[in-house]
């Protein structure tokens, strides 16, 4: 690994955490908006849509770095569930009730790039057609190894796990394709699609919200012992070092000695 991640512990989430996290992907955004006048971003689902609305639904500062422009936004899903995009367990309808669906309806709306629908019962086919969206968006397969998501934004599980890569399973290992599916989750429901390790540690920028007294073990596993070496998180830490971010609380850091920042700025 060459630089290590930078790991934030913020006091309280919405008063800190949240102010920071706006900060952080508003820079990404602007950085992107210089590269390429499109802010490409992949979103997991868990707790991570509600602490995004927070952030990113604050009333704007004024100043030119803090203007969300979601008309330029393209949004993906880092992984998803094979159901449909109304059901319960969709991670598409959660990020719709927590985020989408509130921002103003005078502002122009981002783009949002769902899976199909047409074979939900079959993931792996799920997966080729959500891929072959990914080819259109960011040049065909043979022209590029791995799609460049300017950020990509995480939970991690109580297990390690994030995006639907899970410890010790075979998923960890594959090398060449950008979406993969997964039949066997331990965290129902089984049949799931996920963006893979490769595109993961490839992008511009990786961001994981971390927050509560639940994630205090996992955090310890994947910053201080050995144990955690081989966890989904570790690999992403290891594999894009510096790129990555990690924004926590205190509840969710306590005990964790690894080096921790207040401020993004
Ligand atoms: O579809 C999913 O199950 C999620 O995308 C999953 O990867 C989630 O991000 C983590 O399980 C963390 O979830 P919490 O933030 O709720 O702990």
């Amino acid at each position: 690994m060459g630089r290590p991640p930078n790991l934030y512990s913020f006091r309280d989430v919405d008063r800190d955490l949240a102010p920071n996290l706006r900060r952080y992907v508003l820079d990404q955004q602007n950085e992107a908006f210089k590269r390429h006048d499109v802010f490409r971003v992949a979103i997991s689902g868990g707790s991570l849509p509600k602490t995004l609305a927070k952030a990113l639904l604050a009333p704007p500062n004024g100043s030119d770095e803090d203007k969300v422009d979601f008309s330029k936004w393209e949004i993906f899903y880092a992984d998803e569930r094979c159901v449909p995009l109304d059901h319960e367990d969709s991670n598409h309808r959660l990020v719709q009730e927590e985020w989408l669906n509130k921002i103003p309806k005078d502002m122009v709306q981002p783009k949002v790039y769902t899976i199909s629908e047409a074979n939900l019962d079959d993931a792996q086919e799920t997966a080729d057609e959500y891929e072959q969206k990914l080819v259109a968006v960011f040049a065909a397969r043979d022209s590029v190894k791995l799609p460049l998501f300017d950020l990509i934004l995480l939970g991690c599980g109580p297990d390690g796990h994030t995006c639907s890569l899970f410890p010790d399973h075979p998923l960890l290992r594959e090398q060449d394709a950008w979406i993969l599916s997964i039949s066997d989750s331990p965290k129902p429901p089984a049949k799931r699609i996920t963006l893979s390790l490769p595109v993961v540690v490839a992008a511009a920028k990786v961001g994981f919200v971390a927050t509560g007294g639940g994630k205090k073990d996992v955090l310890k596993k994947i910053f201080e012992t050995e144990e955690g070496s081989k966890l989904p998180c570790v690999l992403v830490n290891e594999g894009a070092g510096e790129k990555v971010s990690w924004f926590c609380d205190q509840a969710a850091t306590e005990g964790v000695s690894f080096p921790k920042r207040s401020s993004v700025i």
